[in-house]
Order: C-alpha cells, then structure tokens, then sequence
C-alpha cells in the first residue's frame, strides 16, 4: 500500500451534502455558498519528514506550512481567507520556539489578510504541524485537474528543482541564500493564480512532489495526455553549477517548489505571459496537451531528441522502504 491507493481505500464512494462541488481528488475541496464557492485544504509537516529541527529554524517551519497549504489554494485560484492549525509538540520544545513557528506563519499570513480561526494542541512523540486552509473563489472558477484539453499549452511558473537543492544546501552546509530560502520560505502563487480568474478554462496543480507527478495527476484527471520538452523546463542556472549529476532528476521529481503547473487555450497563453510579466514571475511553456493515446492520460517527455513515458517519481509516502 502507498499513499495513493491508501487515499482510494478511503474514498467515499457518493457524498451527502449537495453544496459539495469536489470532494476528494484535487489539490483543496470546494462546497458552495450562495455566489462564492469555499475552498478548503489541510496538509500536514512532520519532524524528520518534511523537515528537521535540527537544520530548520521554527520560523520557517510554521511560514513553510502554511505556504504548502496556501499553495494549494492557489492551485484552487482562491483567495485565501483563514487558517487553523493543528500541533503534536515533544517535551523538549520550549514554549519561545512554538511562539516562532506562530511568527512565520502569521508573517506569510498577514500579507494575504488571513485569520487564525482555531486548532488543536496536542503533546506527543514527534513535532507535526497540520493546517487547514479556507478560501473563496468566484463561483465555477475552481481551477481543477480535470480542465485540461487537448491544444492547450502546458506551463509551469517560477524555476523547477530549487527547494531540493535548497535542501541539499542545508544539508551540506553549502551556503547558498537564494536557494536555502527557496526551501524554508516558498512563495505560493497566490496573486498569479487569482489574475488568471478572467479566463473561463485553467487547469492547475501546485508542485509539491515534482512535476512527473503531479503532470500525470492533470493527464489522469482531464483523460489526456501532456507532452513536455525537458529543455524547455526553467531551472536557476546554481543548480546545475553545484549539482551537476543531480539537478536534472530533482527538476522533475525534487517536489516542494511550490510552483503552478497548469494548462491554457494556446489563444489565451499570450496574455497568462503578460499576466504573469505585470507581477514580475517568470511562466515559461513547457509542452503541451493531446488526446489521450491509451485508455488513461500519460505524460511523455522528450530530451535529447527521444520521447519516452515520464513515470510517476515524486515523493510517496507510504512506500515499502520508506516509513
Ligand atoms: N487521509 C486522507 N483522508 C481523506 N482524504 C485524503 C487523505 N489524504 C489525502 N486525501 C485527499 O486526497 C487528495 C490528494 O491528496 P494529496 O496528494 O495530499 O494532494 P496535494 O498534493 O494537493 O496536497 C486530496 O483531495 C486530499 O484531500
Ligand atoms: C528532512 C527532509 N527530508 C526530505 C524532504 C523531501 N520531501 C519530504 S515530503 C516531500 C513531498 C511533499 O510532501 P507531501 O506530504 O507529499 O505534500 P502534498 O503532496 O500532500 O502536498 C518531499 C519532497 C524534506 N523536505 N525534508
Ligand atoms: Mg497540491
Ligand atoms: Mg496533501
Ligand atoms: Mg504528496
């Protein structure tokens, strides 16, 4: 059992409540509410897993936590509104390094006008910070996995593969600013996600595990099949001079860059172009979209001039050999 047929298990089969638009199976569940629709995601940190206490200052593992959730808000395209938060905390935690993990995440916060409405606390063996998000979007402008078509444009938006390296980084002591705070301080793209709300049809999905994977769950989700030139993939030129064997893999399975892969009409990608330039992020088309070949949508991608199937590789839990 991995962690996806894990989540199938549980599925429920049929949902009760008729204000439910997407329950399970996207990146936040949306329910409706007289003209806005709520949007509402939880994801969850944990000691040792996604981060170490050891090389991660408090306050980036409480701002981290919530850019994660608020990265899948954006990948919704809603506006965040409020936050609570859930902590298990060891003995050995001291009260001034709690108040920290509350400082980051109220700092990524703030400038989003989010509240804190609530949560839990918890002591226990392992330090894990859960929080669920809420935000709104305009009614039927929920950006799902499910809308991409074939024609359309593939595209990412920032630079792939910087948080693993970051973490590389922190790890080896290597110190390099620009790709350390890629790791502990991700930006959700929360504004860019929110500009994009004029046009009728966007399919997103927010890159938490590497765009290998969360590629196919846009190919799976919409029956389609999406097509990517590895050199087209925007990476920052200091991962390719410090891990020169390894940057190319972390490109498209490294995960938590917190970055927006999604999919356009090729009429309207000119102006997701302009779109993101006015907010000063880079977007950059990375393929493209065709009908499905096989009976499941598949992602295939061409480097050095040989198209071959792009697994599933990001980050699983629940993997035999990984705890
Ligand atoms: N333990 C669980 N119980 C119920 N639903 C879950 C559980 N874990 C994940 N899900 C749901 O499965 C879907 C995929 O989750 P996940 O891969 O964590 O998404 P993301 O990468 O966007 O955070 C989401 O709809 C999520 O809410
Ligand atoms: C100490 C440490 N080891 C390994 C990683 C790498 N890592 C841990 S979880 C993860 C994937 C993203 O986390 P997940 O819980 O799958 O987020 P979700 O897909 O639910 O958004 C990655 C790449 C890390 N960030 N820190
Ligand atoms: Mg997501
Ligand atoms: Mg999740
Ligand atoms: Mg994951």
């Amino acid at each position: 059992m991995d962690e996806f047929s894990f989540i199938d298990s549980i599925k429920p089969d049929s949902y009760r409540q008729s204000s439910l638009i997407k329950g399970i199976d996207d990146d936040a569940a949306v329910f409706r509410q007289n003209t806005q629709d709520i949007v509402t995601a939880v994801d969850t940190m944990v000691d040792g897993i996604h981060f170490s206490r050891e090389t991660m200052e408090p306050y980036s593992i409480g701002y981290r936590a919530l850019a994660a959730n608020l990265s899948d808000l954006a990948a919704m395209g809603a506006e965040p509104a409020f936050f609570m938060v859930s902590i298990v905390i060891p003995s050995d935690w001291a009260e001034q390094e709690l108040q920290e993990v509350y400082r980051g995440m109220a700092s990524l916060g703030d400038g989003y006008r989010m509240d804190m409405i609530g949560g839990d606390t918890v002591s226990g063996k392992e330090f894990a910070i859960s929080i669920t998000v809420f935000g709104y979007v305009e009614r039927n402008k929920a950006r799902y996995r499910t809308a991409a078509l074939p024609g359309d444009i593939l595209f990412v938006t920032g630079t792939l593969g910087d948080s693993r390296a970051g973490l590389e980084c922190i790890n080896k002591k290597i110190d390099n600013e620009y790709l350390i705070q890629r790791h502990c301080q991700p930006s959700p793209r929360i504004t860019f996600a929110e500009q994009l709300s004029s046009f009728n049809r966007v399919a997103l999905n927010d890159v938490s595990d590497g765009i290998a994977s969360e590629g196919s769950e846009i190919a799976e989700a919409s029956c389609v099949d999406l097509h990517i030139a590895y050199d087209s993939i925007p990476y920052h030129s200091s991962i390719a001079e410090l891990f020169p064997n390894q940057y190319q893999e972390w490109i498209l399975s490294g995960g938590e860059d917190f970055e927006l892969l999604g999919t356009i009409s090729e009429r309207e990608w000119p102006e997701v172009q302009q779109k993101a330039e006015e907010l000063n992020l880079s977007v950059t088309k990375i393929g493209y979209v065709s009908e499905a070949r096989e009976s499941k949508g598949l992602v295939y991608l061409t480097m050095d001039g040989r198209t071959e199937r792009l697994e599933k590789s990001g980050y699983t839990h629940l993997q035999e050999g990984r705890d």
